[in-house]
């Protein structure tokens, strides 16, 4: 059977490679690109919507394509509980849609956080580097964000103590943010698309595990796997490792 797909935020660099994509897959159709400031009507017909947009515009995209029944890919950051929560609500007047949210659609970036869950109880102290190109708007990366909160859940399960750090001063900002009490430092470069970095240390050792897109291209297949997937999942999914069975 083949889907029919529209792109939400098909002029940005995500959008334009998922355009691309959607056209070189035998078993898709392209249903429509849409933009900011474009009405999204009935996403031309589509079974399928893919939405990389920005975290201020991407609720509102989720909810327009569940009302009218089109299942949703989501590549854009920034969801938080309540959101999540917004469209659980959405979802339940329309039990036969299926919405997957996930903060990296690279296979690579979906192993490293499975692997860091793996390595987290073994380690006394733990940080994660995320590194991108400098256009990104948000920080930290959506990726780095839930890496920190599987190692943090991965932790407090083992009953992990704190990570030892004497630091007592020192400039504000030096020690990263804290995502669910896990050290976590962004990185801006030119030449960067996007890479993460999980360190690990115990007395002796340390464990880095570390994964690098070089190009856009690399969350293609896991967009395009969520494309095929999603429309046998209604409700919401949240991480590619759901559509992958990981
Ligand atoms: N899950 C994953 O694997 C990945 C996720 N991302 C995330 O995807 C998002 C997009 O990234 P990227 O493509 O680099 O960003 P871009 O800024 O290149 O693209 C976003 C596009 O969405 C447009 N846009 C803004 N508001 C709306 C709206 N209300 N409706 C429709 N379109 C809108 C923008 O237009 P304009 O520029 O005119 O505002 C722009 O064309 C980010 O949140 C990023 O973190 C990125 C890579 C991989
Ligand atoms: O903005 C990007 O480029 C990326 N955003 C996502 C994130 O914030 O985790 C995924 C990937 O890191 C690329």
């Amino acid at each position: 059977m083949t889907l029919r797909v529209a792109v939400i935020g098909a002029a940005g660099r995500m959008g334009q490679q998922v355009c691309r994509a959607v056209e070189e897959a035998a078993d898709l159709e392209p249903a429509g690109r849409f933009d900011v400031g474009d009405d999204l009507g009935d996403l031309g017909g589509a079974d399928v919507a893919v939405e990389f947009t920005v975290p201020g515009a991407t609720l509102a995209n989720v909810l327009h394509c569940v009302e009218r029944g089109v299942h949703v890919v989501v590549g854009t950051t920034g969801w938080t509980d309540e959101s999540l929560h917004q469209v659980r609500a959405a979802l339940a007047v329309q039990p036969k849609v299926g919405v997957l949210i996930a903060p990296n659609f690279a296979i690579g970036a979906v192993l490293t956080m499975r692997f860091a869950a793996q390595a987290a109880r073994f380690y006394e102290s733990v940080e994660v580097i995320e590194l991108h190109h400098p256009d990104k708007v948000d920080a930290p990366s959506g990726t780095a964000v839930r890496t920190a909160e599987v190692i943090a859940e991965a932790r407090r399960a083992a009953d992990v103590p704190p990570a030892p750090d004497a630091t007592a001063s020192g400039l504000d900002g030096a020690r990263g943010a804290r995502v669910d009490g896990v050290p976590v430092h962004a990185v801006r470069l030119r030449g960067l698309v996007a890479h993460e970095e999980v360190l690990f240390g115990s007395a002796g050792e340390t464990l880095t595990i570390r994964h690098d897109s070089f190009d856009r291209e690399s969350f293609m297949p896991g967009v395009l796997a969520g494309v095929r997937g999603v429309v046998d999942r209604p409700g919401l999914t949240v991480g590619l490792e759901e559509i992958l069975d990981l």
